[in-house]
């Protein structure tokens, strides 16, 4: 079945200095119809510039974007202006971490999903209000008629989430972009609101490519994972998969530095550095050997591909298969090796 949307080599070039440097670098990925998949990896790996490329929000002025968008079979990278708007809070609607910078403070919430209404659907008047009632509603808020005269500044943080959710969904969206949707919220609001993007998932039928950092949200949410570092894919994977047989080395860092409720602190693996700055990174070697400078030169590949190891499951580089924590140096039993 023909995927909903397709990324294919889509990378997203910022301007430095006057050189141009890609922060997405040929990414690679499709998103079928009602699937959810996820991409994690640290801040700074290229998460929203992907994420922004798809919506076309980037700022042309100092930003490039090349490779292949299609959605619904249409490619998205040649659309005019006026047609990515009709699209944008329509077929593909966006659902940002914090929800205060979303929404307009000098508008009242019903003003503001009525104004997504007017610019989406046919609803005139007082179909308007009645439609924006149901959607407060929809999205487990009491009250819809109160609520309509409110103020964002008015409302909690999970209340606010629930109305940037009201207004992404005012046209039945395809594709629902989340971006760290429940990182500006306290942990019990956070289970609610991805509750809701669950129930909403459902009722529309959509599918939602769910940007995160939290390995906890994606167990939740995803059918497939895309692991980002340094702007490339590193391991793609059913959820199932993933969890299972982590391969890829930093997916392995991932899910060692992940604290657990029976993990003692003492046994927490930290990533050891950071992300390399884009800008300067060397793009024929695997971008995250210095991380682990344990392993030996030949462990990787030069330009490593992203290549399936079982199907459905993708990793790049050679090192994931002699890949081992720097604490188990020398202990052979421990050793990841591959099947
Ligand atoms: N408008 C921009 N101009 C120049 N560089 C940018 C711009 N936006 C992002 N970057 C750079 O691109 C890289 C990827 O940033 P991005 O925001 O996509 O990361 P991220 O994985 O989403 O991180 P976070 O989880 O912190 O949001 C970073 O090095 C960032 O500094």
């Amino acid at each position: 079945m023909e995927p909903l949307i397709e990324l294919k080599q889509l990378s997203t070039l910022f301007n430095s200095a006057g050189d141009y440097y890609a922060a997405v670098d040929e990414v690679s990925l499709s998103i079928g119809n009602n699937e959810t998949v996820a991409i994690v990896g640290e801040s700074g790996c290229g998460k929203s510039a992907l994420a922004l490329a798809i919506m076309g929000l980037h700022d042309e002025r100092t930003t490039r974007i090349t490779g292949e968008i299609s959605f619904q079979g249409e490619p998205l990278l040649q659309q005019s202006l006026a047609q990515l708007n009709r699209l944008r809070g329509d077929a593909i609607s966006l659902v940002f971490q914090d929800p205060l910078t979303a929404l307009n403070p000098l508008m009242t919430v019903g003003q503001q999903i009525a104004e997504n209404l007017q610019l989406h659907t046919k609803l005139t008047g007082e179909a308007i209000k009645q439609r924006v009632y149901q959607l407060l509603e929809q999205v487990g808020l009491p009250q819809p008629q109160r609520l309509y005269q409110q103020y964002p500044h008015e409302l909690s943080g999970g209340m606010r989430q629930r109305v940037v959710i009201a207004i992404a969904i005012v046209n039945n969206p395809a594709l629902i972009i989340a971006d760290e949707p429940t990182t500006a919220l306290d942990v019990t609001i956070q289970a609610q609101i991805l509750t809701l993007l669950q129930t909403i998932k459902a009722d529309y039928q959509s599918s939602v490519l769910l940007i995160t950092h939290d390995l906890g949200v994606v167990a939740e949410m995803a059918d497939r994972v895309a692991v980002m570092y340094a702007g490339q894919i590193v391991e793609l994977a059913t959820v199932d998969a993933l969890f299972k047989t982590p391969h890829h080395p930093y997916t392995r860092s991932l899910f060692a530095s992940m604290p657990q409720f029976n993990t003692p602190q003492s046994q927490l693996r930290v990533i050891e550095g950071a992300v390399p700055s884009l800008a300067a990174v060397d793009r024929q070697a695997c971008r995250f050997a210095p991380r682990i400078p344990w392993l030996p030169a030949h462990a990787h590949e030069s330009n490593p591909p992203l290549r399936e190891v079982s199907p459905g499951h993708y990793v790049r580089c050679t090192c994931w298969r002699t890949f081992h924590f720097r604490e188990e140096e020398g202990n052979a039993d421990v050793i990841h090796t591959a099947q």
